[in-house]
């Protein structure tokens, strides 16, 4: 477990990004800036369409901002070269979306396993951790079965403990809830978080619900492009 620390280990500068249409450019990030160091927690909260998901994409590495810059564990990921890219996203980055993204022909913990494949087969330490996550989310019982086999409140708790699989610097986190019953959703939020402090993480969370974003230490809207 990484000991947490107050420096900042995720710092965004001056982002902007417009997608091209018929007419003028849809400006979404306008000199968006944002600083979080190991343990944070932060909720994005805004209405459809202000941007939240382009911004989760952008700090995700998997869409490049047009201007501005970000900075996880003092490296500037978008400088590297697309394999070491990929690399460092599957050590550096944790995804959990709504709809899961398991993948429906791998067990359980192949599924948790994944971000493993990216280093190679995985090692007797990724089995050894996936194996002990997978205990953290209650699925010990679970780990040879399919996602299809699963209720969806199991199914994003194995998507919590694949996002947490390679230690992440930062998990990023799109309507981790959406899908889920108000009791379940709590109980999801609740274990997201528990595992996020004990591993030091800094957690983004994008979201509509209101008791998941008051469950973050912070909470920032997107208005005009910018996080205030
Ligand atoms: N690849 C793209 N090409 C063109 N326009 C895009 C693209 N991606 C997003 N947009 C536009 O950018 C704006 C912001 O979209 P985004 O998905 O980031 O919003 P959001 O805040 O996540 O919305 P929601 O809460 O509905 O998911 C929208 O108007 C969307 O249509």
């Amino acid at each position: 477990m990484n000991a947490p620390s107050t420096s900042p280990s995720l710092i965004v500068k001056n982002l902007s990004k417009a997608f091209p249409t018929a007419g003028d450019p849809l400006r979404v990030l306008s000199d968006l800036s944002l600083e979080l160091a190991s343990g944070d927690s932060l909720a994005v909260v805004g209405p459809s369409g202000s941007g939240k998901s382009t911004l989760l994409q952008i700090l995700g590495t998997l869409d490049r901002p047009d201007t501005g810059t970000v900075t996880i564990d003092g490296a500037d990921p978008f400088a590297l070269a697309e394999k070491e890219l990929a690399q460092f996203r599957n050590q550096k980055i944790g995804f959990i979306f709504q709809d899961h993204h398991l993948l429906p022909q791998l067990t359980v913990i192949e599924n948790v396993l994944v971000p493993a494949l990216a280093f190679g087969k995985p090692s007797p330490t990724d089995i050894g951790r996936a194996n002990d996550l997978l205990g953290e989310v209650g699925l010990s019982g679970r780990l040879g079965h399919l996602p299809g086999e699963l209720s969806g409140g199991e199914r994003e708790r194995v998507a919590i403990a694949r996002s947490l699989l390679m230690q992440p610097t930062l998990i990023l986190a799109d309507e981790p809830t959406g899908n889920l019953d108000r009791k379940t959703a709590d109980s999801v939020s609740e274990l997201l978080l528990r595992l996020q402090q004990s591993v030091g993480a800094i957690l983004i969370t994008v979201t509509h619900s209101e008791s998941l974003a008051s469950a973050m230490a912070d909470r920032k809207e997107l208005v005009e492009g910018r996080l205030v």
